[in-house]
C-alpha cells in the first residue's frame, strides 16, 4: 500500500519508512502531489473559518512515529499563502521523533481585510521529513574566531554588495526605502 492521497494501490513507496496511525479514516493521509516533491499534504479535520488576523489550532487526523534522527517539519503551503494569506504562526512546526499525538497546524490568517473558510479534508500545510542532528553542547569560556564574528541582523545590508569608490566609506547598496516612500 502506497500513501497515494486516494490510497490506490501503486509502486512501492521509497524514503524513510515512518510509521502513521490514522486517526479519522474519513480523512486523506499525508501524500506527496508529485514524484520528488519535498512537502506531503496535510489536510485539516475541521472547517475552519479564520477571521483577517485569526489564528485556530487544527488536527489533521494522523500520528507519526518518525525514526530516532528524523523529525518533521510543518510548513505553509505557498498557494494558499499566496492567494489568501494563510500561513502556520510557527512555521515550520517541528514534529519530534518521539511525539506520538495527532500532527497539528497552527493556522493564521494573514489577509488584513478577507476572512478565509478552509473545509474538513482541505491541504492547509506539508510535511517535510528531514534527518537531523542533535547537538552535544560544549561549554567554553570563549568562542573560536570567524570570518563573520558577531555580524548579523543585516550587518551586510540588503542589496547587492557594491563595491566602495576609493575614499568613500563602505555601504553595501542604496539604502531599503519603506513601501510608499521615497
Ligand atoms: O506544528 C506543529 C508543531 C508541533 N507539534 C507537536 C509535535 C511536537 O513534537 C510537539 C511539541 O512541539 P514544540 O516542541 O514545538 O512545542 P512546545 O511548545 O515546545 O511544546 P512541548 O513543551 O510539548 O515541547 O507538538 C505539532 O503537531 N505541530
Ligand atoms: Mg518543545
Amino acid at each position: 500500500m502506497t500513501s497515494h492521497r486516494d490510497g490506490a494501490p501503486g509502486p512501492a513507496p521509497t524514503g524513510v519508512r515512518v510509521l502513521l496511525q490514522r486517526l479519522d479514516p474519513g480523512l486523506p493521509v499525508p501524500a506527496y502531489a508529485h514524484p520528488g516533491d519535498a512537502g506531503a499534504d496535510l489536510c485539516t479535520r475541521e472547517d475552519v473559518e479564520l477571521a483577517p488576523g485569526e489564528r485556530r489550532l487544527v488536527g489533521t487526523g494522523v500520528a507519526l512515529a518518525l525514526p530516532e534522527g528524523y523529525a518533521g517539519f510543518v510548513h505553509p503551503r505557498s498557494g494558499l499563502a499566496a492567494r489568501h494569506g494563510v500561513s502556520i504562526v510557527n512555521a515550520p512546526g517541528t514534529v519530534d521523533a518521539g511525539y506520538r499525538g495527532e500532527v497539528k497546524v497552527c493556522l493564521v490568517n494573514l489577509d488584513p481585510a478577507e476572512p478565509v473558510r478552509l473545509r474538513r479534508g482541505d491541504r492547509v500545510a506539508q510535511l517535510v521529513v528531514q534527518r537531523v542532528e542533535r547537538a552535544a553542547f560544549e561549554l567554553v569560556d570563549a568562542l573560536p574566531g570567524s570570518a563573520r564574528g558577531e555580524g548579523g541582523h543585516g550587518s551586510t545590508g540588503y542589496g547587492a554588495p557594491v563595491p566602495a569608490p576609493a575614499g568613500e566609506h563602505h555601504r553595501t547598496s542604496a539604502p531599503v526605502t519603506a513601501p510608499g516612500g521615497g
